[in-house]
């Protein structure tokens, strides 16, 4: 079966507070993008991948990718205003069916088993998103104060979010909506039931400054281990 990720990395990561896109940051001396992107080549020989890059900043990814073990099996699209809008650019690049990875780029520590998990699960359910349990005790606020919440059904959902390619563009060919914050809330809304898969507690987003440190951390002791 065809296999794509599209690995968004169009945002401009505003909480993070550099100059440079998060993406485009070091750690362990290559940019976060980078990683990722070594990730999906790694996991299976016939990943093709689709990058979605800020508009601005296509020769810095073309640099990246010509860095990577496989930058024939890369391909460049540019960003939207929204993540939802990156996502739906970068499907439009698919030309074949096939089962779709979206992965934000700036999970650049998901392992290549993540993937695999993903890809079977899909196969067999339909989809496959990943999730973990929270370890803090969680609070909701109401409008007299706020009440603690069950935290044993509630769950923290990560990437890569894996769907067949033809639903995931079906569902990307409806209207934008501010609750679309990832793949399975857009698919959701055609009535379709979404599959958590076990994700991984190292599969951080880096968005603020002390997510490179933590990323640097996790990244040396994987390579040890
Ligand atoms: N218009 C956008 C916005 C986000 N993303 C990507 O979606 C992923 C997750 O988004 P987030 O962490 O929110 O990134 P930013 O939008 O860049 O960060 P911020 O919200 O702090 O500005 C990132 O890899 C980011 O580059 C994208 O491709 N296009
Ligand atoms: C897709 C996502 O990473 C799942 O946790 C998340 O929803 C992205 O959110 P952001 O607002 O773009 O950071």
């Amino acid at each position: 079966m065809n296999k794509y990720a599209v690995i968004v990395a169009g945002g401009s990561g505003v909480r993070m507070g550099s100059t440079l896109p998060k993406q485009f940051l070091p750690v362990c001396g290559k940019p976060v993008l980078w990683h990722s992107l070594e990730t999906f080549l790694a996991a299976a020989p016939d990943m093709r991948i689709i990058l979605v890059l800020p508009k601005d900043h296509i020769p810095t990814g073309q640099e990246i990718i010509g860095t990577t073990s496989d930058p024939a099996r890369i391909t460049i699209t540019t960003g939207g205003e929204t993540r939802f809008h990156s996502v739906k650019n970068g499907l439009a690049a698919i030309q074949a069916p096939g089962v779709v990875f979206v992965h934000d780029a700036v999970r650049c520590l998901l392992s290549t088993g993540l993937i695999h998990r993903c890809y079977e699960s899909t196969v067999e359910k339909g989809n496959a998103i990943p999730a973990i349990q929270p370890v803090d005790t969680l609070r909701i606020e109401t409008p007299d104060g706020s009440q603690v919440i069950d935290r044993t059904k509630v769950r923290i959902i990560q990437t890569p979010q894996t769907f067949f390619s033809d639903i995931l563009q079906k569902a990307f060919e409806q209207p934008y909506d501010v609750a679309f914050t990832d793949e399975a809330s857009v698919v959701e809304k055609l009535g379709v039931a979404i599959h958590l898969v076990e994700g991984e507690a190292t599969n951080i987003k880096i968005t603020r400054p002390l997510d490179i440190l933590l990323a640097e951390k996790i990244l040396k002791e994987n390579l040890r281990a």
